[in-house]
Order: structure tokens, then sequence, then C-alpha cells
């Protein structure tokens, strides 16, 4: 678990810092330069000054034949700043490198102005203008320079040298890889690729640039092979199309010494687990740790609450039992051992079943189907203030019916996918679809926010950027992108089976928050342990080993 920062958070750490008088705004951009040039040596190691005599690119005809060669291109703000840095220090390193600059000099920040000066000591700028030749084809790496979390507006002028970059990215980056493109050269964006917003992961882009992408010409910003951010990741990794435009993201460290930045150790995460709600089971009979209800649908409709009622099960629960209507409970018991079934028939059955007070939990919504009865089983739900979860057909009556809505308390936890979501807040999704035309952009994180602020519970907000958060504004990213990559997720059902793992740890006591970012966490933990060919029924099978990986 890594926390996150904004731009905002990123600047206010370094102006803290260079406040108290630890460091100065140029040490830090020559810190982050370095880790830049560090950064590129590690993923490449045949890079490495100590490797020799660099590969030649195939039809080079220009000076420095043997030498490695790169193109840094730098913007007007700081990000361009750490540019000139890694091109003075990759010249120090026997590099040939030529340095073009977007924008004018004279309106450099300071800081940038000084390694502009620099540089400028050791080599030319040329400008980056629409006549520029940058040759990519003929560099050993590319270096992305241009923008960072300063980006406010959309990029102009640059379309031709952003369709090369992502040409070279996706010809894969790979210094091996001379077929696809005579001498592809790995993209390395300092910070962010230019033209992503840092708080988003949205490319910031206005009309005009919409129609070019509608007739598939040039894109509206820069990818990468390798990003190499500075301190801590920024949302724009994690969230929306980052992780895609992001390639591999390394951080950094440029010694600003905040707590901000933690990387928790996993067995941090599992104390952290231990301590909230009612502990990884100790001790104690079945009661003990929860008893959880899963309604399900009508006859043939129950694969989905089975899911749901398995996964709370293996997460820990200690009682679980699944409530279908009469007609349904052949059906239901041919399928379950362990899954307590109990015929519930309509709303004043279950008002039944809820007299029994050790029932802590409920699931509603997967496979319930959206009839009057749903509508008034949820409503019984919410009446009796049971820790819950609703997803699926639950979250499609609730976005239909504001009593419904008004009825949500802070013991619940939605967890819409988007389609769900625009249902529930059809103005936050529109304002999330709309295209980001400054920045800082609304993200998924602002709409999840508002969400649950509205709502006044927890809201998961499903995706590989899965957003979580709750009515006091406390909000996290349970993302599945980079190392954490899992898309063989995206399989029917997965969600019934996130819907039962939270359920489940509101069963043991876990508060909402707490238990919508566990169920997410080990739902992704789960996927990567099992690898692709996942289907749902394997979620919850896959859980001892996690567990027992996590040393629980
Ligand atoms: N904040 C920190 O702690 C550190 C920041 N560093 C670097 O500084 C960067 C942030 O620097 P800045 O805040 O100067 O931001 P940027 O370098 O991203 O650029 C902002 C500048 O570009 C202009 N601009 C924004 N969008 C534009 C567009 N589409 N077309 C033309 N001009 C545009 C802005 O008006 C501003 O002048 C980071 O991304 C990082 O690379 C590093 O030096 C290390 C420390
Ligand atoms: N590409 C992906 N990478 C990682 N997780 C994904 C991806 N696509 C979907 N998921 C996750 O899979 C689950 C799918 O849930 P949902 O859309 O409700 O599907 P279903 O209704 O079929 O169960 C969610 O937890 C979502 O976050
Ligand atoms: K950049």
């Amino acid at each position: 678990m890594t926390e996150l920062l904004t731009a905002a958070q990123m600047r206010a750490i370094e102006q803290a810092a260079i406040a108290s008088g630890e460091v100065t705004g140029l040490e830090l951009m020559e810190r982050a330069g370095r880790g830049v040039v560090e950064a590129i040596f590690e993923e490449w190691p045949e890079l490495a000054p100590s490797w020799g005599p660099a590969p030649k690119p195939p039809e080079f005809s220009g000076q420095d034949e043997e030498g490695h060669r790169a193109v840094v291109l730098c913007g007007p703000g700081n990000n361009g700043g750490d540019g000139f840095v890694v091109a003075r220090l990759l010249k120090e390193a026997g590099w040939a490198v030529e340095v073009f600059l977007y924008g004018d000099a004279e309106k450099l920040p300071p800081d940038a102005k000084v390694n502009y000066e620099r540089w400028g000591e050791m080599g030319e700028v040329l400008p980056l203008t629409p006549q520029a030749s940058l040759e990519l084809a003929h560099r050993h790496i590319v270096i992305d320079a241009m923008f960072g979390t300063g980006l406010a507006r959309p990029l102009s002028g640059l379309g031709p040298f952003l369709r090369d970059i992502c040409d070279c990215v996706d010809a894969g980056g790979s210094l091996q890889l001379q077929e696809r493109w005579p001498f592809s050269p790995p993209v390395v964006a300092i910070d962010i690729p230019s033209g992503i917003c840092a708080d988003s992961g949205r490319p910031i882009f206005d009309e005009a640039a919409a129609e070019r992408i509608r007739r598939g010409s040039s894109p509206v910003c820069a990818a990468a092979n390798l990003t190499v951010s500075f301190h801590a990741r920024k949302l724009g990794h994690a969230l929306a199309l980052g992780g895609f435009w992001c390639g591999k993201v390394v951080c950094a460290d440029i010694g600003i010494s905040s707590q901000a930045s933690r990387t928790l150790p996993r067995s941090e995460l599992v104390k952290m687990a231990n301590e909230s709600g009612s502990r990884f089971k100790r001790n104690g009979h079945k009661y003990s740790h929860g008893h959880a209800v899963i309604l399900s649908g009508s006859v043939g409709k129950g694969g989905a609450a089975r899911l749901a009622a398995r996964a709370a099960l293996r997460v820990g629960a200690g009682a679980v039992t699944l409530g279908c209507p009469p007609a349904a409970v052949i059906e239901n018991a041919a399928q379950l051992n362990a899954i307590m079934l109990r015929a519930v028939k309509g709303v004043d059955g279950f008002n039944a079943a809820l007299e029994d007070d050790r029932i802590n939990a409920l699931c509603l919504g997967p496979g319930m189907g959206v009839s009057d009865e749903s509508r008034g089983l949820i409503e019984a739900g919410l009446k009796s203030g049971r820790a819950m979860v609703l997803d699926a057909d639950a979250l499609t009556l609730i976005g239909r019916d504001a009593l419904l809505f008004g009825m949500l308390h802070e013991k619940c936890v939605l967890t819409p996918h988007g389609g769900e979501f625009a249902r529930l807040f059809p103005d936050l999704a529109e304002t999330l679809a709309a295209p980001a035309t400054t920045g800082p952009a609304y993200s998924k994180v602002d709409a999840t926010r508002e969400a649950a602020k509205r709502a006044g519970c927890t809201v998961l907000f499903k995706g590989p950027d899965t957003v979580i958060a709750d009515p006091s504004g406390r909000c996290s990213i349970n993302a599945s992108v980079y190392e954490r990559s899992a898309p063989w997720l995206a399989t029917a059902g997965s969600g019934d089976v996130l819907a039962g793992f939270i359920t489940g740890l509101l069963a043991r006591g876990f508060a909402p928050m707490r238990a919508a970012e566990t169920g997410a966490w080990l739902h992704t933990e789960c996927a990567l342990s099992f690898g692709p060919g996942l289907i749902a029924e394997d979620l919850p099978e896959e859980l001892p080993k996690v567990f027992r990986a996590l040393g629980i």
C-alpha cells in the first residue's frame, strides 16, 4: 500500500522542505535529474557507462558514432529544468545529447533557468517548433521533459512529435527490437508523460484535439516505456489511463523527509488488518465472527448471490446464510453445503429473518432483479440499520428512487461499476466523462469522494483503478496496474465475489471503509495469485493461499 500524492501535495512537500532549510529547489532539481539517469541505467544496464561502446544506430552517419545518443525534449517549467540536468549528466557520462526547448528560455522559472544555462556551457538548445527534426530513430533514448505536474492546458503544436514518441513506445522501447522500427529508442518520461494530468491520469485536450483523435491523426499526449517520478507516485500514475501511458513507473528518492510517501511492507498491512474490526480468527465460536445474510434472486438467478456467499464465508464470516424465494430453495440446496439456506418469502419473510440479532451484515443486489419486491427488500434491509453491501440491481433501484437513496446510512457500502455509478450519480459521471480541457482535471477520486458525501456512506467505484471513499473525505485507490495488473479480473461474476468479500469483512466487524479497502485489495491479490485463466469461482478458493502467504 503506497500513499499517492496530488500535484499540489507534492508542491507543498517540496516547499516545506525548502522553507525548513533542509534543501534548496536547485538541489532538488539536481537530485531529480540524477534519479532519472540512475533509473535509466538500472532499467537498461547496457546503456550504463561501464558497458563500453554503444551499439551503432542503423543509418546514422553523424559524429560520435561510437557514443550513446540521447534527445531531451524540455518544456517551459521545472519539468524542463529536470531535463536540462539529465542532458548535462548524460553528456558528462560521455553521451552525445541533443536538447530541444518548447517555449521561451527567458521565461523559464529560476531553477530551470540555472540548469538551462549550465547546459548552455556544454551544448546548444534547439527550438522545439514544427520545423524541428528530431530523428528519434537515431537515438538510444528519448527523454520527455516537456510537462510534469504543472500541465494546465492542452498541448499545442507538438502533434508530430507526440506521434513519433508514441510510435517508439508502441515499438516496444527495446534496444533489441530493431526490425519493427529502425532503432526504436525507449522513451523515458520525467514525472509523467507530457499531456497527462498528474492528478487524474487523464489527457488534457480540447475540442480541436478531440477532432484529431476522431480522425485518427496525432495523439494528444506522450507515452513512455519508463516514467521516473519523484518522492512518491502521483494520482495520475494510477487513475484512468495513467497506467496505460506511463509504461513502468519508478519513484526516485530525492531525499525529502516526509512521511507522506511510505510504502507499507506486507507485515504492516497484516497488522493493520488485524487491528481493524474483529481481527483475523484467533478464538471464539462461529458467531463471534459474524453472521452474513445474502439475498438471492429468483429461480435460475441465484449464481451471483451464491458467489457472493462463498466469498463471504471464505473471507472469514463465522456463518453465512443465503436467503432466497421459496421456489429457489431446491436449486440452491443442490449447490450449497457450508452456506446455510433459508427461504425468505417477500419483505415479511426478510423482516422475520432479521429478528435474529446475530445477523450483522447483509448483501443485497447480485442477481436480485429490479422488481417492486426487490425494492421492498432493500428498504427493509436499510431500515434494519445493519452493515450492508449494496451492489448490482440494488444500485439500479436506489438510483431510481430518491426515498431509498435518502435511507442510505454510514454502515452501507455501495459498489458500483461505471454504468451503475452513472445511474446513481449522473451529473458526476457526466463531469468525469467530459473532455478534460484544463489541469488539474476532475478525477475519479473527486467523483467518488463527492458521491460518498452525497450518499452518506462508503462508495467503492470499481475498475482497474478502483476508488474507495467515505463521507468524511477519506479516500484510497486499489490500483490494479503495473506490478498489480490483473486484467483477467474482468470476468463475469468477479464483482459479485468482491461484494461477498466486503460483506464477510463487515460481518467480522471491519468498519465499512476498511472492509471495502481490504476486500478490494484481497480481490486483486487473489487474481494475481491465480493468474490468467481465472473465472469468478476461483477467487474465493484462492483466498486461503493468499492468507497463508500473508502469514495470517
Ligand atoms: N515539486 C517538486 O517537489 C519537484 C518538482 N520537480 C519537477 O518540476 C515539475 C513541475 O514543475 P512546474 O510546476 O514548473 O510544471 P511543468 O514543468 O509541468 O510546467 C508548467 C509550466 O508550463 C506552462 N504550461 C502548462 N501547460 C502548458 C501547455 N499545455 N502549453 C504550454 N505551456 C503550458 C505553465 O504555465 C508553467 O509555466 C515536476 O513535474 C518535476 O518534473 C523536480 O524538479 C523535483 C522536485
Ligand atoms: N481490467 C481490469 N483490471 C483489474 N480489475 C478489473 C478490470 N476490469 C474489471 N475489474 C474488476 O473486476 C470486478 C468486475 O465487477 P463487475 O463490473 O461488477 O462485474 P460482474 O457484474 O460481472 O461481477 C470489479 O471489482 C472491477 O474492479
Ligand atoms: K514529462
